[in-house]
């Protein structure tokens, strides 16, 4: 079943070409991997993707329907994940808020928190400390964690590992596979390097 495609888009900025006339499909449960020259589009592809801009022709469908802005379903993973939290609320601050945008009752946040924790490899104490308090490997855990808080049908990862050390980026990627088999969900797997895109992807599109 398709989940996301992409239809002959192309994105410019004024007169320069960005994107030109990209069409790709994803398979619910698949990884789809994008790699390119640094400047290629990638990012913005991604961008696209997840809804958070509109191409100029073409469009983009999520499960069948024009996808006209963000989603829940569709979650976005950047390279820097400590800079997507904010920096004066503690993680649990910043993890219970979408919890509270899902209903959860505050009685229950903190418990479901340290099994999401747990899941994904991280100490629950990190659950007290502010983002400059953990390293990027944790910090792109737990981004990674509160992307799967409102159950996503869709990950845009781009460039998840291109800011940690080689060690610390073979355990996102593992943990990301493990994931992917937990909950069936599908990526768009985004990289400049051609040996991380082979390691994640059923398939490859080079832009
Ligand atoms: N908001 C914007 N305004 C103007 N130009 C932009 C904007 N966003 C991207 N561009 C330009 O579009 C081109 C594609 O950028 P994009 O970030 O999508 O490439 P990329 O393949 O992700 O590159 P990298 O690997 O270096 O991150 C670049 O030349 C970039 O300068």
């Amino acid at each position: 079943m398709l989940i996301l495609e992409a239809d002959h888009i192309s994105k410019s900025y004024g007169k320069f070409a960005a994107l030109n006339d990209l069409s790709m499909e994803i398979a619910a449960g698949e990884t789809v991997g994008l790699t390119g020259l640094s400047g290629s589009g990638k990012s913005t592809c991604a961008r696209i993707l997840a809804g958070l801009e509109r191409p100029n022709t073409g469009f983009v469908k999520y499960a069948g329907k024009e996808l006209t802005g963000p989603t829940p379903e569709i979650q976005m993973i950047f390279q820097d994940p400590a800079g997507s939290f904010n920096p004066v609320r503690t993680i649990y601050q910043s993890l219970s808020s979408v919890l509270s945008l899902q209903g959860v009752p505050k009685s229950k946040r903190r418990d479901l928190l340290s099994e999401h924790f747990q899941n994904a490899g991280l100490q629950t104490e990190i659950l007290s400390r502010y983002p400059d308090q953990i390293s990027g490997g944790q910090a792109q855990r737990v981004a990674i964690v509160r992307g799967m808080l409102v159950h996503p049908k869709v990950m845009i990862l781009d460039e998840p590992t291109s800011a940690l050390d080689v060690s610390v980026q073979a355990q996102i990627l593992h943990l990301l596979k493990k994931i992917q088999k937990e909950n069936g969900i599908s990526y768009v797997f985004i990289s400049h390097d051609p040996s991380v895109v082979e390691f994640m992807a059923d398939r490859v599109i080079h832009l």
